[in-house]
């Protein structure tokens, strides 16, 4: 079965095609075709980076809408030096990662009418990414009409957070409308957590864990037999920990505050809390934490605050989940930043020495993939794990289609 899998992020547009034959394993099997498209890395402008078995295409164009942008890279899959198939026609399924997945989506579902129109209902929570899904199904749609698209939600994993957590204190009216906590990166989560499990060979559910997924967006989820318990983002990406480009969780009094005395517009106040704050916004150099390190080093003295505080309120949630979990047996470190930045790895670490928590610095400074970091006397494990969203999302594809034959041909 060949798998396509579009995974829309707020500034990239990462893409997989996936070859299962005898069904998914736990560890991943390598793409036959990757394509790439970041926005972020240049003002008005796209790169490209196409990788097809050992053939590679890399090219920086101006930026133009993601549904074109899809379009022409997709037929880098069929065309050209980076080709890994003869036809369109051969992919069987196209997967996507949809970000907001409301009260309703609580599985991997095919995409009908109704189940866009609900996507495109709940791009008001999730603006940068929702709509970005749907630009993603629409221009599969054109390309591919006839093949089966499967909606891999972000917020699946967290349906049964208990109530307590869901809950906002707010008017239990606002709850009734549907305002409430629904946790993201879930897709990451549940392969980051079995993933590690698999690993250290015990079962997934005798494990407490806290899972930090730190890649553009942020947040982290506490674990307990398996099922998410607690997480730190909520309504929307917004809510939690201090990321690339969003400020996280704010004193809310200070929105009023601006609107009231600065006359901020409701869409001002979006743009800034979404794309100008963060690590951007407190350094005012980027929201990469490559640059921010290499500022740092320069001896830029905002580069260091937006760190500091990055780690900081990192380390904060990672103590406020450990009552959640009565105790922690592993703590997993996922998305670009904690693949990648080992000193907010040992950063978020510090601290944590009463539970017996060490990171041994040689194995971390070496930033492994899908490996343990800590000493072996650490009392709690620590994890690196390669996120593998998109592995994931092909996972899905196939367990719905081959659970359910008659859905499967029905959908044909
Ligand atoms: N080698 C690296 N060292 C430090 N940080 C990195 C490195 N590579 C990527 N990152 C960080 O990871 C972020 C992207 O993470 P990723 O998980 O790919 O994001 P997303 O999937 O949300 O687009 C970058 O913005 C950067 O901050
Ligand atoms: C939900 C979310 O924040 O996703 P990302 O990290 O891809 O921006
Ligand atoms: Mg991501």
């Amino acid at each position: 079965m060949k798998i396509l899998v579009l995974n829309a992020g707020s500034s990239t547009q990462k893409n997989y095609l996936y070859e299962l034959e005898k069904g998914p394993l736990n560890e991943m099997s390598p793409p036959l075709w990757s394509g790439k498209i970041d926005w972020s890395r240049q003002e008005g402008m796209a790169e490209i980076e196409v990788k097809s078995g050992n053939q590679k295409l890399a090219e920086t164009r101006p930026s133009e809408s993601r549904e074109k942008a899809i379009a022409s890279l997709l037929e880098t899959l069929w065309q050209g030096k980076t080709q890994a198939i003869a036809d369109p026609s051969e992919i069987d399924v196209v997967g996507h990662r949809i970000v907001h997945g409301g009260e309703k989506y609580r599985e991997a579902t095919l995409i009908t009418p109704e189940v866009k129109s609900a996507i495109a209902h709940l791009a008001k929570l999730a603006p940068a990414h929702n709509s970005a899904n749907l630009q993603g199904i629409e221009a599969v749609e054109k390309i591919l009409p006839n093949v089966p698209q499967i909606a891999v939600f972000d917020t699946a994993f967290h349906a049964d957070l208990p109530l307590e957590t869901v809950v906002y204190p707010l008017p239990y009216e606002w709850y009734q409308q549907g305002i409430r906590r629904y946790g993201f990166h879930g897709i990451s989560y549940q392969y980051a957590t079995q993933r590690t499990a698999d690993l250290l060979g015990k079962p997934l559910e005798s494990l407490r864990m806290i899972v930090c997924h730190l890649g553009n967006g942020c947040s982290l989820a506490a674990i307990k037999n398996g099922k998410s318990v607690e997480t730190t983002m909520g309504f929307t990406p917004l809510e939690g920990l201090m990321m690339g480009t969003r400020s996280g969780s704010i004193d809310p009094g200070i929105l009023i505050h601006q609107m009231r005395s600065q006359q901020f517009t409701v869409d001002e106040l979006d743009s800034i809390l979404n794309r100008e704050s963060g690590l951007k916004g407190v350094s005012g150099v980027s929201s990469d934490m490559r640059d921010i390190h290499t500022a740092i080093e320069e001896g830029n003295e905002r580069a260091k605050l937006a760190f500091d505080m990055y780690v900081h309120r990192l380390r904060l949630q990672i103590g406020a989940m450990l009552p959640i979990l009565g105790g922690l047996d592993v703590l997993v470190f996922t998305g670009g930043v904690g693949e990648n930045q080992s000193s907010v790895r040992s950063g978020a670490c510090e601290g944590f020495e009463f539970l017996k928590l060490h990171l041994d610095p040689h194995k971390n400074q070496n930033s492994p993939t899908d490996a343990d970091i800590a000493t072996i006397e650490s009392q709690v494990r620590v994890f690196v794990i390669q996120a593998q969203e998109d592995w994931a999302i092909a996972r899905e594809c196939w367990h719905s289609l081959t659970k359910n034959q008659s859905y499967t041909q029905s959908s044909f």
